[in-house]
């Protein structure tokens, strides 16, 4: 049995936690949001964020940072990206040398374009860090229906602990020391989610769909690549498998900001409505000045950039995607001579 603290007490921190309960570890929930605290200690429930799934009693919920490091074996880092920076910084003089965090956050920051294990090392130098992702919609974890993650390190034993940690009978979930794939994955599927749900709210149908969520793994993959990524990792759990789940899936909040955009809302509008993070909106950004440092083509994350901050129609995007200059599907298979 592992002392655990999740930090974030939303949908993900949420769901998260009561998982490791079940697995038998002690566990406590950190949120910088008092209201949040008061609210999970009496209701033993995230009504807004993960309605129908109970925080049991042994489960203690704190506001108080310090305790909720001190001692504790593992940490899971559940804020949104854009705060990621900011909690590691406050949590820095608590953390140990060698304490495990295990970020579970989504992004890479807009101003210096690093990933969030980037972020976290560079803050807390003295904290060894791991990231967890893949196909997992809180709302179905919660539910306790089947899910698969990947846990990536730099050190071989922290994974395999990490692994015996979270894994369950409903939870599966693989190793990898591919930290850096695992991560670019995980955000830029954010990115073309919302082209899925802007396609969705055209009202355009399953064949676009299809195209969307392959051809963005193909830009996901040329992008990771690049920047040292493997190509295995983005054909995994946490590229492929979770672009799926983001562009498919009712919970996602990437696909329904893109669906309100696609059905005439502007951004502000999309967001405001969905009230979680969106995440695309911040990773759309940053990906199109990586496509430039690097020197890589993204179509559809560059139409995605013009409909979200210069106010191009959708439909004007999806038309421009179309009439390309025309190519290849893979440019390097060879002809017949
Ligand atoms: N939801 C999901 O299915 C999954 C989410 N993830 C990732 O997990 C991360 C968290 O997502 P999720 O749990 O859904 O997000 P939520 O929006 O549900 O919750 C975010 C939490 O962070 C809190 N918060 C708000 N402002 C701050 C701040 N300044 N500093 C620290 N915390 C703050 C929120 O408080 P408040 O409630 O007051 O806003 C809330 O407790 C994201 O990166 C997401 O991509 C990964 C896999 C699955
Ligand atoms: O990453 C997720 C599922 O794996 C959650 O995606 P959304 O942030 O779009 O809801």
């Amino acid at each position: 049995m592992a002392n655990i603290s999740i930090l974030g007490a939303g949908s993900w921190g949420t769901a998260l936690a009561v998982l490791l309960h079940k697995n038998g570890h002690n566990v406590t929930i950190w949120s910088i949001v008092n209201e949040e605290v008061e609210m999970l200690k009496t209701e033993r429930e995230h009504k807004d964020k993960l309605p129908g799934t109970k925080i049991p009693e042994e489960i203690y919920i704190t506001n108080n940072l310090e305790e909720s490091i001190l001692g504790k074996e593992i940490m899971v880092l559940a804020v949104p990206s854009p705060f990621t920076r900011s909690t590691a910084q406050i949590m820095k003089p608590f953390v140990a040398e060698g304490q495990v965090i295990v970020n579970v956050a989504k992004g890479i920051e807009e101003s210096s374009l690093k990933t969030l294990s980037e972020i976290i090392e560079e803050e807390i130098p003295q904290a060894e860090v791991a990231v967890l992702s893949g196909p997992s919609h809180a709302e179905e974890v919660g539910k306790e229906l089947p899910t698969t993650c990947v846990v990536g390190t730099k050190k071989k034993e922290t994974a395999q602990m990490l692994q015996q940690v979270f894994t369950s009978d409903v939870f599966r979930v693989y190793t990898s020391p591919d930290v850096l794939g695992i991560e670019l994955g995980g955000a830029l599927k954010n990115v073309i989610a919302l082209a899925a749900g802007i396609a969705d709210g055209l009202g355009y149908g399953d064949n676009t769909k299809a195209a969307l969520i392959t051809r963005g793994i193909a830009e996901i993959s040329r992008l990771g690549i690049a920047m040292g990524g493997k190509k295995e990792t983005l054909n995994g759990l946490t590229g492929i498998g979770d672009l799926i789940v983001t562009c498919a899936s009712i919970h996602s909040r990437n696909r329904k900001a893109g669906y309100l955009i696609g059905q005439g809302k502007s951004m502000d509008e999309a967001m405001k409505e969905v009230k979680m993070i969106v995440e695309g909106v911040y990773s759309a950004k940053a990906a199109i000045a990586l496509a430039k440092k690097y020197n890589v083509d993204l179509p559809i994350i560059e139409q995605v950039n013009l409909v979200l901050f210069e106010n191009k129609s959708a439909e004007a995007a999806v038309k421009e995607l179309m009439l390309r200059d025309m190519k290849m599907e893979h440019n390097n298979l060879p002809w017949e001579e």
